[in-house]
């Protein structure tokens, strides 16, 4: 019941933490109330991009002469979601929790509370309870689940989650969606193509954190599809009828009917039931976290939790710099938390990538001209039409898109790009490497991309930024 280090939270990030740690020779116990895996596994990233990425292979053939003349048919749903349940291994952990074994974790399974400092109870199904200690650190990876907005009849309306979108076992045949961040582009994107006929509340615009053009883009695209996007609408009202029909009333007088209602409009953190009263903290809210993702002493917060960036990728980066940084304590060597130290979480600042993988899908790492500029930076924005590059051409027939890249003038390095087109997802990671290295544009030039691929962008980029 002794263990060197307690992780509340066996999500894709606690799993890490407790991984490093345990290669680091120091023990470690998670306590899990759900699946061993965490959301991403089961209701997020991996179930989601399930569902879009049959769609978005037939688009593609589609988009081929040659190609398309076999692409006949329609898509198979039920393939589809045959699919998405096998990337969501069937809601079952086994497959994580035996990998947990083998790494040498010790797995509790209940729901975990804070009793006291370095203190974790662990109360099971059966309401039995262990009580955990932590030697080192107890590490809060307890993520964010589905925020619901206080909409009159909402509640009342059982209305969906991500968790309902990503699980779903059979396409409705109207879908209402709130909210046109993330969650709700993608997943009209996905749920039009898989036959709903879809309608995208979209009170603050499509994707409005990303750069203007590519709202645009996916706006355009999304109503290609047939969803019908209703920029600036607002529900105001929600109400499921007797025959299970949702009503939906918006702030401008309509009234829209659908069979589910999805709402995602954000995220609100697992902190409620965690016992953080007991530290003095205030149950419900986002963790606060100093730069070494320490809460107060004993206590740190990693991924969703603490806010910083809630994305798989950036939750485990945090994961390995902070097991590292408390193997290091541990063995009293030195934690570098200074920028770009071995044990920093820098990118979580100003190098954060993300895909959406909408149709057309957005890459983007840093920051966007509007936020560069609010950031004081003295920048200069260079745009270029990615359908014009030769490898865009050849991938697709009437290949669309566009790219960004904002500059540091000062510095003269890259701060932020973004790109919106057919498959750019995988363009990304050179953009993060030149974000992250900042790398000198004099220096970019000697970067040759190879001909004739989409990554000839970067060389029209420089090309319009000029020498
Ligand atoms: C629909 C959707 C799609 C997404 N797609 C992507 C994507 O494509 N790429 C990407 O990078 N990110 C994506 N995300 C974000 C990603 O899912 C999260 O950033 C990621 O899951 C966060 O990991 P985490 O470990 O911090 O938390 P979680 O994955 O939420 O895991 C936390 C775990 O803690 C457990 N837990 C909570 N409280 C307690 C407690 N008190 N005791 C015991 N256990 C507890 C939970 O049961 C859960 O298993 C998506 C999110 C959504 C909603
Ligand atoms: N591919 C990916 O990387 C991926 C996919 C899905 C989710 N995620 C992550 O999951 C998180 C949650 O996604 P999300 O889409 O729920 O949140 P979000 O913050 O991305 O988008 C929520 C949207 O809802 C709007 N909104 C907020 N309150 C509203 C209200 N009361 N009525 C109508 N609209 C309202 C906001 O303007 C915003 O555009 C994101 O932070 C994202 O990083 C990532």
């Amino acid at each position: 019941m002794e263990y060197d280090v307690i992780v509340i939270g066996a999500g894709p990030v606690g799993e890490n933490v407790a991984d490093r740690v345990v290669q680091g020779g120091l023990t470690a116990a998670v306590v899990e109330r759900e699946l061993v895996g965490g959301e991403c596994s089961y209701w997020a990233c991996m179930p989601t991009k399930a569902l879009l990425r049959s769609s978005s292979a037939l688009r593609a053939a589609r988009d081929l002469p040659g190609a398309r003349e076999a692409a006949v048919g329609d898509l198979d749903v039920a393939g589809v979601l045959a699919r998405r349940d096998s990337f969501a291994s069937n809601w079952k952990d086994d497959g994580q929790a035996s990998w947990l074994e083998s790494a040498g974790i010790a797995l509790y399974r209940g729901q975990g509370r804070i009793a006291g400092e370095r203190v974790v109870e662990v109360t099971g199904a059966d309401g039995t309870t262990s009580t955990l200690t932590a030697r080192q650190a107890v590490v809060v990876a307890t993520g964010s689940s589905a925020l619901l907005p206080d909409i009159p009849g909402l509640r009342e309306a059982e209305p969906w989650t991500s968790r309902d979108a990503a699980s779903a076992k059979a396409v409705p045949g109207r879908l209402v969606i709130l909210g046109a961040g993330v969650v709700g582009s993608e997943m009209a994107t996905a749920f039009a193509a898989l036959g709903s006929s879809v309608t995208l509340l979209a009170r603050d615009g499509v994707l409005p954190l990303a750069e203007p053009f590519v709202g645009e883009r996916v706006t355009e695209s999304l109503r290609k599809a047939g969803v019908s996007v209703r920029s600036g609408a607002e529900a105001v009202a929600v109400h499921r009828d007797s025959a299970g029909t949702v009503h939906v009333d918006t702030a401008d007088g309509e009234r829209i009917d659908a069979d589910e209602v999805l709402v995602a409009i954000g995220r609100t953190p697992n902190t409620l039931d965690l016992g953080l009263e007991n530290l003095g903290l205030t149950p419900g809210t986002w963790l606060t976290v100093d730069e070494s993702l320490r809460v107060v002493d004993g206590l740190y917060a990693a991924g969703d939790v603490n806010r910083r960036a809630l994305l798989t990728h950036q939750g485990k980066y945090q994961a390995r710099a902070l097991g590292d940084a408390i193997v290091a304590r541990a063995k009293g060597e030195p934690v570098e938390t200074g920028r770009w130290g071995r044990h920093a979480v820098t990118a979580d600042e100003r190098a954060v990538p993300q895909v959406v993988f909408t149709d057309p899908e957005v890459a983007s790492v840093g920051l966007t001209a509007a936020a560069a500029e609010a950031a004081g930076l003295r920048t200069r924005v260079v745009d270029y039409d990615l359908g014009a590059v030769a490898g865009a051409a050849l991938h697709a027939d009437g290949y669309q898109g566009h790219a960004r890249m904002v500059v540091d003038e000062d510095r003269r390095v890259i701060v932020g790009v973004t790109l919106v087109g057919p498959d750019v997802a995988e363009l990304i990671h050179a953009a993060t490497i030149a974000v992250v290295g900042e790398v000198p544009l004099d220096r970019l030039w000697h970067a040759v991309p190879a001909f004739p691929t989409v990554s000839e962008i970067w060389l029209r980029l420089l090309e319009a930024y000029g020498r």
